[in-house]
């Protein structure tokens, strides 16, 4: 288990999020919603280690209760761009976070490369990020965080740029993925669809200061869940939110 315990963020002197806990489980998905702007992001880049200059943060993040520094090897991120780097193609890209883990270079290709076609990238492999759409772009992020075998996932709205179809592609493969190979993720998302059908546990942060006011277990296996009932969590998850607006 991944542990966060007590984080508070500080921007020029103000609590930009204050008293954040949250527990990750291997083999649950816990998607992070609230408002634009609540620090959603500033959260898991703390998680990730990898917050920006100018935030202080205290806090204590630990994995199976013992207490671990971040980064950490069992956690991969990936951030809300895509950050793919320029001058590698689509495939060096894809491969670069298994790399920079300690696997061979064609280890790493070898890895990637059956992943393409179901992530839309089939025959795309050597092109370079600036001849891919956004979305392209989006995915091949994805299967670079995705394929290293950390056992904790940071996931900062991974699928904003896809269309409906590859969203919901994308969000099966991740789910079936997750059951061969159970790891802890945590997914900021603000699509209401996206947390009921995915999250085993749906946490909602308010704003000023970034806190979290809400905890929703969602016990039903994903294959069993009933729309209605998921309808119901989705109203008064959008009474929530927008209950903070006001
Ligand atoms: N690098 C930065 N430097 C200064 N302020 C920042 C930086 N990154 C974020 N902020 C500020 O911190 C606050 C929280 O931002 P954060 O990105 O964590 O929120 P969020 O909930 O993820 O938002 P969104 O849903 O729009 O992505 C915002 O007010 C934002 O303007």
């Amino acid at each position: 288990m991944l542990a966060l315990e007590d984080l508070t963020i500080r921007m020029d002197g103000a609590d930009l999020v204050r008293r954040v806990s949250l527990r990750l489980e291997e083999g649950r998905i816990t998607c992070l919603i609230g408002p634009s702007g609540c620090g959603k992001t500033s959260v898991v880049k703390w998680l990730a280690g990898v917050l920006p200059p100018g935030m202080e943060a205290d806090g204590r993040a630990s994995l199976d209760a013992t207490p671990i520094a971040t980064p950490h090897p069992a956690i991969s991120y990936q951030p809300q761009q895509d950050t793919l780097f320029p001058w590698l193609t689509v495939a060096e890209n894809a491969a670069m976070g298994l790399e920079i883990a300690g696997a061979s270079r064609a280890e790493a290709r070898a890895r990637v490369a059956p992943l393409f076609p179901a992530f839309g990238l089939g025959g795309w492999e050597d092109r370079f990020p600036s001849e891919l759409s956004g979305g392209m772009r989006q995915r091949a992020a994805f299967l670079r965080t995705i394929v290293q075998d950390s056992r904790f996932v940071l996931l900062d709205e991974p699928f904003s740029a896809l269309d409906a179809v590859t969203r919901l592609r994308m969000q099966d493969w991740l789910c079936a993925r997750l059951e061969e190979a159970p790891r802890g993720v945590l997914m900021v998302t603000h699509d209401l669809y996206e947390a009921t059908q995915m999250a085993d546990r749906i946490l909602v942060m308010a704003a000023k200061p970034g806190r979290i006011i809400r905890d929703i277990p969602i016990d039903t296996p994903r294959s069993e869940r009933d729309e209605a009932a998921l309808a119901r969590i989705r109203t008064d998850l959008k009474s929530l939110l927008l209950e903070d607006e006001t």
